[in-house]
């Protein structure tokens, strides 16, 4: 099925929604990943978390230059004010989270500062980097991806207790007031996206499965 029979089976579910549902497969990929899983029981180990967040820290990089441009092609004031205090968080309370993380996994700052990237990774760039020049809608999508779903998993593991400061501040990070404000605000801004014709929707849609499919693989990576 193509996107617009999905939208067409579907119309009264936002844009955002109909996205999802598109790329469902892949979505149910991250939320339930084992890596997912094991953060959340504390099982994870060290190594295959080492090997994340050294990758996630190019990621993060690279999401932070996303941000950037989604600033600058932003259509209000008020819109480019919520995306800044977004990258204020992520430059901030997220980079402290990798720094102190790498010091206790015991991951030196020659190793973090220049990684050999992983296949997954040099793709993840290229899409983010990808999402960053075609405007502000395509941007957003790209953004909404990694922030959504990394909510939605988050969400899932309300309750879950691990001990490590390492595993309980990386599902922190993405269930706290803020960060769950801000991804309600980026869903309604995707939803206005509806608007978009329809070859703009399909391109988003495109993008969507794309990085759906890169965040389990980016996942699947570290354990390899
Ligand atoms: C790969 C990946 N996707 C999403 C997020 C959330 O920003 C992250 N830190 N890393």
């Amino acid at each position: 099925m193509n996107f617009q029979q999905l939208r067409q089976q579907h119309p009264d579910l936002p844009f955002s929604e109909q996205l999802r549902l598109y790329s469902d497969e892949e979505w149910q990929k991250i939320i339930h990943h084992r890596f997912v899983n094991e953060l959340g029981e504390g099982t994870l180990a060290n190594q295959v978390l080492s090997n994340y967040l050294i990758q996630d820290y190019t990621f993060v990089d690279s999401l932070t230059r996303l941000v950037c441009t989604a600033i600058a092609d932003a259509p209000t004031m008020e819109i480019r004010h919520v995306l800044a205090n977004f990258l204020t968080a992520i430059t901030s309370d997220e980079n402290t989270y990798f720094i102190r993380s790498f010091e206790a996994l015991g991951v030196s700052e020659s190793l973090y500062l220049s990684p050999k990237l992983n296949d997954v990774s040099l793709e993840f760039q290229q899409a983010l980097s990808d999402g960053s020049t075609k405007g502000y809608a395509y941007a957003i999508t790209t953004l909404f991806v990694a922030e959504w779903s990394y909510h939605t998993w988050a969400i899932r593991l309300r309750g879950k207790r691990p001990r490590h400061f390492y595993h309980k501040e990386w599902i922190a990070l993405h269930d706290n007031i803020e960060f769950n404000a801000f991804v309600d605000w980026v869903r309604k801004q995707v939803d206005q996206f509806a608007s978009q014709s329809e070859q703009e929707q399909n391109a988003l849609a495109e993008q969507f499965k794309r990085l759906c499919r890169l965040e389990y693989q980016f996942f699947d990576a570290a354990y390899q």
